[in-house]
């Protein structure tokens, strides 16, 4: 009886927990557990998962028909929810007296029947191969291809389409069924790894793949930003970038490996073999993989890849022919010198043992679409058909695809096909230093080089970017020498590196004061016009051709910035590219600032919002501003995409910064100043309206709510070009009309660089407002670049974003001095006991602190203890969050102590904790005493009976508390049913 009034009771939370998503997988899993338990019929199916029907009205037939059919379904259903629901989406159920599930034994006479009691993994497997199973059943007629389509219709997703085929084959009886369990049983037979008499490689198999693997090795062991001046292994200067899965994933502790990248740890789709690393340009992608490459090539790593074929997106838009698979991997990687159908042959039968690599996804021409199906390897289509079909699976399924791409590039339809997504978020502060250690032989430069940047925050905070952190590295002289003028701008950093290029090439002659650039013009405007075009056509690697159209002549290729494209093995001819795609965007800035011939749309088209996702993925304004020849050629490519959005933001914020006031006096000798003031005020003029576009967007608020901006992706950008043209004028300008109580920057990519240019800019703001920037990678310098702008925050939000005890004292320090900060939520991050001393010093001196969450860091009873000191003397703190650290019983003692004469406090989370029983015990105290507090979080605290009275006797004396939570203990059924009879304040 009593599990059925738990469904009752949790109804909203259940509901919540299964819908809130807005995707119907949860209800279906549990639906498909219940069919297979034999807990419902299919009857009960279908009047429960009525097609077009909305999610929550579903959901609630099921509860009611569960809670009908009484307790035995209820003990199931919350078996099978306890399963389904992830760990933090059921984290406020309870699963008292839930069974748990087994799997029911297949001793039953008929396939109809195996189709349902095995449904839930039936799903499972049949996701990664649904085209082959309706093959099957169409081949042996148990399906029209009408069936197969209906099956097919692109709104399912892969999960659904197995349902479906499974509710159709379940309507055409006995024999279907049986094709379809004996399809998947030789697809998991061909699947499962082979015995070693089948993996006999031959000879030519075995000498393809060394022909292979160095050719892999000659690609990958120097690094090219280094070609045009120096030539760097890429084994000596190889820093560890920092990666994250993308999906919050439980089994994963401590940093991320590159092995990782290809083992099984976060997969979040089985059925899906892509794998995508995904980062800000400049962060590191193609270097990873680089690091891959040679690490398989070497036998270091990834051994169980046999063959591994490594392509550049760049690379492939040069290939116009159609191919087949085999061509693709033959003629793109590596030709083998014999036995081609045989070697094929063996990679179409043991596709376990393949690894592709495609890099830079974002810079084909074409963006990813799943319309167009192409299965047989051995049939030609284009090139990124074939791409598009690899990554979906519908082609060599099985092979492991790496894929790296900027984010802006990565839509949902991508995003459905992807076995996990890995982040890959630069270096890490340490990384910086081991980056420029590896970089200066000489240790005495790299020390001075680490001190100039611990003195300029901001431009370590570039350094976070590993292409800045090269440049800064490569330029350490014009850093060293630099003094009070040191770079604070990323234009601040590219305009060093062009100098030092320049400079590079003329060793003995100084160049006087600011004559570099007019010196160097010509080469500055051949350069620019070959990037700008190249942009506008989604071009990076050039021709003999196009170099001479841009008037780009054999000195302007000796200054470094172009290098030659490696492996370009279908053209003879030499080709270029520029060192980096971030330097290319730089010349293009450059090329809209100071040439002549730039169409007066060019800069305001450059600032048109250009969100990837509100556009589909193309931004065609660009192109408008191209001269006709580059045009035409835009049309011909047909479906081709135009100027990436993600490069043309790169320009903008190079636009913003070349037209700075602190830049003009460059320009003066180069581009007549009455052109020069036009083009800064275009820009100004589109900044500003960048910005109004984001404030008219925001919401009015709800009444009793605050009023809420949600930061649209482009907002970030905008503000950062702001920060480039370090005007404050400008920046107090934009901010003076927004009126908001919160600006939510949720999940924006926020790392240190643009935390210097949010607190730019924010520090203008008239009025106070909570700045949430939960999900970013703000890390210790990030919060040091805000503390600029802490005097406006009244909360601070920083949910997990890397932050150490080491930022967190220096926030403090700051916050200290801020009359309107009031909040701070750090739930997730890296803090320890350290960081305890620092708020306890700030609750004794901020009388009117209201809200402090710490939950999931590394907080002792030692910590506990510090807070304590703090709290004892603070009359203002009303919310104390705790959750999952680890103060036990001794942490709340001191806490309890701390707060039982508190008159503010309304709420006090010590969920998951290990306060037990003595620690219950003792916050029994505040209850007793308190004339505030309404709610106490105690759930999963191994508190026992003992515990559970001391709270029950302590609110006898209380009626302000208004709930204790005490969810998952160490108590027995029997023990939660009468506790509830005799205070129905406690939850369980
Ligand atoms: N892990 C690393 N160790 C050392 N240097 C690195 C590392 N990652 C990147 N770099 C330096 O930064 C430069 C740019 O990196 P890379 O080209 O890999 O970035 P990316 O993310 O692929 O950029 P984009 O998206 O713009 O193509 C490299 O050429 C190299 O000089």
């Amino acid at each position: 009886m009593f599990v059925q009034e738990l469904v009752l009771k949790q109804r909203t939370e259940i509901l919540h927990a299964l819908c809130s998503s807005g995707s119907a997988e949860h209800v279906e899993r549990v639906l498909d557990i219940l069919l297979a338990q034999g807990e419902l019929i299919w009857e009960d199916y279908q009047n429960i998962q009525v097609p077009g029907r909305a999610l929550y009205t579903n959901a609630r037939h099921l509860l009611d028909l569960v809670y009908t059919k009484g307790v035995d379904t209820c003990r199931l259903f919350l078996g099978a929810l306890k399963q389904v629901l992830p760990e933090e989406q059921g984290a406020s159920i309870s699963f008292a007296g839930c069974c748990s599930l087994e799997e029911k034994e297949e001793n039953q006479s008929t396939s109809t029947q195996t189709l349902v009691t095995q449904r839930p993994s039936l799903v499972s497997k049949l996701q990664g191969c649904i085209d082959g199973a309706l093959k099957a059943l169409v081949i042996s007629g148990h399906f029209t291809s009408a069936d197969s389509e209906e099956v097919r219709l692109p709104i399912h997703t892969p999960s659904q389409q197995a349902r479906r085929l499974l509710d159709h084959v379940r309507s055409k009886g006995e024999s279907a069924a049986k094709v379809v369990l004996q399809y998947l049983q030789q697809e998991q037979e061909s699947r499962s790894p082979p015995n070693q008499d089948k993996l006999t490689p031959s000879k030519e198999f075995l000498k393809y793949q060394k022909k292979l693997s160095s050719s892999v090795s000659a690609q990958s062991c120097f690094l090219s930003t280094y070609g045009g001046t120096s030539h760097m292994c890429l084994d000596d200067i190889y820093t560890e970038g920092q990666l994250e899965l993308a999906h919050d994933c439980v089994d994963v502790s401590g940093p991320l490996t590159l092995e990782n990248i290809v083992g099984t740890t976060g997969t979040v789709n089985e059925g899906a073999d892509t794998v995508l690393v995904s980062g800000e340009a400049g962060n590191g992608k193609s270097t990873l993989l680089q690091k891959l490459h040679l690490l398989w090539a070497r036998g270091t790593a990834l051994q169980d890849f046999l063959l591994l074929f490594p392509f550049s997106c760049r690379r492939l838009n040069s290939e116009h022919r159609e191919l087949s698979v085999q061509e693709l991997l033959f003629q793109h990687c590596c030709w083998p010198d014999r036995e081609q159908e045989e070697i094929f042959q063996f990679i179409l039968d043991h596709p376990h043992l393949i690894l592709f690599t495609f890099d830079g996804l974002d810079e084909l021409k074409q963006s990813f679409s799943d319309e167009h199906r192409h299965c047989c390897p051995t049939q030609r289509a284009p090139v990124h058909i074939l791409l598009f079909n690899l990554i979906q699976g519908s082609l060599m399924k099985g092979v492991l695809k790496v894929v790296t791409s900027r984010p802006e590039a990565v839509g949902p339809v991508l995003k459905k096909h992807l076995r996990k997504e890995v982040l890959l978020n630069g270096f890490s502060p340490s990384g910086i230093d081991c980056f420029v250690r590896k970089h200066h032989s000489d240790p005495t430069v790299a020390a001075k080089v680490l001190e100039s940047l611990q003195t300029n925050t901001a431009l370590l905070g570039l350094c976070h970017s590993p292409v800045l952190c090269w440049i800064v590295s490569q330029c350490h002289k014009e850093l060293l020498g630099c003094g009070e003028g040191s770079p604070q701008t990323i234009t601040d950093v590219y305009l060093m590196i062009l100098q030092h290029f320049f400079q590079h090439q003329h060793p003995l002659k100084s160049t006087v004061g600011l004559g570099w650039l007019q010196e160097h013009l010509q080469t500055v405007l051949h350069l620019g016009q070959l990037a700008f075009e190249g942009i506008g056509t989604t071009c990076y690697i050039f021709s003999g051709t196009d170099l001479e159209t841009c008037g780009v002549t054999e000195k302007d290729i000796c200054m470094g910035f172009l290098i030659q494209s490696k492996d370009m093995s279908s053209t003879h001819s030499k080709c270029y590219e520029f060192l980096h795609v971030t330097m290319q965007c730089f010349f293009a800035a450059l090329y809209i600032v100071l040439s002549k011939n730039t169409d007066r749309s060019t800069i305001p088209k450059l600032f048109e919002p250009k969100d990837m996702r509100e556009t589909g993925g193309s931004s065609t304004c660009f192109r408008a501003c191209l001269p006709s020849t580059a045009q035409q050629e835009q049309v011909l490519e047909g479906d081709a995409t135009a100027a990436e959005t993600p490069n043309l933001q790169i320009i903008a914020t190079f636009v913003s910064g070349l037209l700075s006031q602190r830049h003009r006096s460059l320009w003066l000798h180069c581009c007549p100043s009455a052109v020069m003031e036009k083009r800064v005020r275009q820009v100004v003029r589109c900044l500003s309206k960048g910005m109004q576009k984001h404030f008219k967007s925001i919401p009015q608020p709800v009444e009793g709510e605050k009023k809420s901006m949600h930061a649209m992706p482009g907002f970030v950008w905008i503000i950062k070009c702001i920060y480039e043209m370090q005007e404050s004028r400008i920046a107090k300008d934009a901010m003076s009309k927004l009126e908001v109580d919160h600006l939510k920057l949720t999940y924006c990519n926020i790392g240190p660089v643009e935390c210097t240019a949010l607190a730019y800019v924010l520090q203008h703001l008239r009025n106070p407002v909570g700045l949430q920037l939960d999900n970013n990678s703000v890390g210790d310098v990030g919060v040091e670049q805000l503390l600029p702008c802490m005097h406006i925050c009244n909360s601070l939000y920083l949910r997990n974003n890397n932050i150490t005890d080491e930022g967190i004292r220096k926030l403090i320090a700051k916050g200290i001095q801020c009359d309107n900060f009031r909040k701070i939520a750090l739930f997730n991050n890296k803090l320890t006991d350290a960081c305890t001393q620092h708020f306890s010093h700030l609750l004794k001196t901020k009388q009117d602190f209201l809200s402090l969450r710490l939950g999931n860091n590394n907080i002792t009873a030692e910590g506990a203890k510090q807070l304590a000191e703090g709290l004892k003397c603070n009359h203002s703190l009303q919310y104390l969050g705790l959750w999952g650290n680890k103060i036990g019983d001794a942490g709340a003692e001191a806490l309890a102590r701390a707060l039982e004469s508190s008159k503010a406090l309304l709420w006090l989370s010590l969920v998951g904790n290990g306060v037990g029983s003595t620690g219950a015990c003792a916050l029994a105290n505040i209850i007793k005493n308190s004339t505030s507090l309404k709610g106490l979080w105690l759930p999963e605290n191994c508190i026992t009976r003992t515990g559970v009275e001391c709270l029950i006797q302590a609110l006898e004396h209380n009626t302000h508390v208004e709930s204790i939570w005490l969810r998952n203990n160490d108590l027995s059924l029997e023990e939660v049913e009468e506790m509830t009879q005799r205070e129905s304040r406690l939850i369980f």
